[in-house]
């Protein structure tokens, strides 16, 4: 089957209050989609959405990038899928931005799937899982995250994810406990420091927090160098985020001391390498967690499907960025937040891109 055209779109969506990503400050989640039109009437959506701090790529780069890939594809066939490995991308994909080659792959993706019959995730697996878990963020104040964490433990979240490295350490250590207590024996807590830490700031840490189960914590300090010897030193479950990006999947075997890698196909660069990175996390012991970084429905589905494919159980997702859009290009919304979440029923519902929903600015670029 091949791709006989392209749309290239622009959208601006609300959130729920301001996000602070590494020092700025955004009240809209910006990015691209793009549609791939296949013989016969089949269309694929694909978003890319660099996250402002996050991602080294910026929207127009963005834009013209993934016109420059939509249109090599134009008039080329669809690759095949290898079952348990996705689609093999196209010539140009491997150089193109992280969030464009997602959105690029994506939207090949979905074309493949709606031209075969086939639901998204079984291009990712022919096995894939029904209900994907996922774990929900804790943000705001102290008193609004104990808040959550009560919530979420009442609403049977197998997971929370706590934000720590902005206050003191001792504010964070306190909260951290108290936090624990609030989840209950059931809900594992994931902490997050986005390398906000001096080695001696987070052994204080670590050693405050001695007795208090954590799954794991993410990516603890300033010098990522350093994480191996931390970890070993104090016996804290650490985790991998930022230092997936650019690393080749082949390198993660050197870094056996994290229990778990979060995987963001929008940051990482796109869903076959997201793919091959958590199966090679798997071989080595880690556990793959898919997570999202802000995208539409769009996105935010393609990472339900990705999580209901990889490995042989579910571990919780990291898709709870999706609470804090006020709107969405699709209607109605994914069925999120979810402490399980239904991946037929959340596929299904990204097809329904309303151009309405677009903001008044969108304008088709190609
Ligand atoms: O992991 C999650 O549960 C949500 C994703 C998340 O926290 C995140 C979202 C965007 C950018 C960075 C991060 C992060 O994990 O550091
Ligand atoms: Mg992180």
């Amino acid at each position: 089957m091949k791709v006989t055209g392209f749309g290239l779109y622009r959208f601006r969506l609300p959130l729920t209050a301001p996000l602070v990503l590494k020092g700025e400050t955004v009240r809209h989640r910006e990015g691209l989609l793009l549609r791939l039109d296949g013989a016969g009437g089949a269309v694929g959506w694909g978003e890319a959405s660099p996250l402002p701090g996050f991602s080294r790529e910026v929207l127009p780069e963005a834009a013209r990038e993934l016109h420059g890939l939509a249109e090599s594809v134009v008039g080329r066939g669809v690759p095949e899928a290898r079952p348990g490995a996705g689609l093999d991308g196209a010539p140009g994909f491997t150089d193109a931005a992280p969030s464009v080659r997602f959105g690029c792959e994506l939207a090949l993706w979905n074309l493949y799937a709606a031209a075969r019959g086939v639901a998204l995730p079984e291009v990712v697996s022919p096995r894939f899982r029904a209900v994907v878990p996922a774990n929900g963020l804790l943000a705001g104040s102290p008193t609004e995250v104990l808040g959550g964490a009560r919530r979420m433990r009442a609403e049977g979240y197998e997971a929370a994810k706590l934000k720590v490295g902005g206050r003191p350490v001792g504010e964070d250590v306190a909260l951290v406990r108290t936090v624990r207590e609030a989840l209950g024996g059931d809900v594992s807590l994931r902490l997050d420091a986005n390398r906000a830490w001096g080695t001696q700031e987070a052994l204080e840490f670590a050693r405050g927090i001695e007795g208090v189960g954590i799954e794991y914590l993410e990516e603890p300090l300033e010098e990522p160098a350093d994480l191996g010897s931390f970890a070993r030193a104090c016996g804290v479950p650490v985790a991998l985020d930022e230092s997936l990006v650019g690393m080749a999947p082949e390198a993660l075997g050197a870094h056996r001391y994290a229990v778990a890698v979060v995987i963001k196909p929008s940051l990482i660069g796109g869903l076959s390498r997201a793919l091959d990175l958590a199966n090679r996390a798997l071989d080595l012991g880690m556990r793959p967690v898919v997570s999202s970084a802000y995208e539409s429905g769009v996105g935010t589905a393609a990472l339900v499907a990705l999580a209901a494919g990889i490995g042989d159980e579910g571990v919780p997702a990291g898709l709870d960025t999706y609470r804090r859009l006020a709107g969405d290009v699709i209607e109605p919304r994914l069925p999120l937040p979810a402490p399980r979440i239904d991946v037929r029923e959340t596929v299904e519902a990204a097809h329904d891109v309303v151009p309405g929903r677009l903001s008044p600015e969108a304008e088709p670029i190609g």
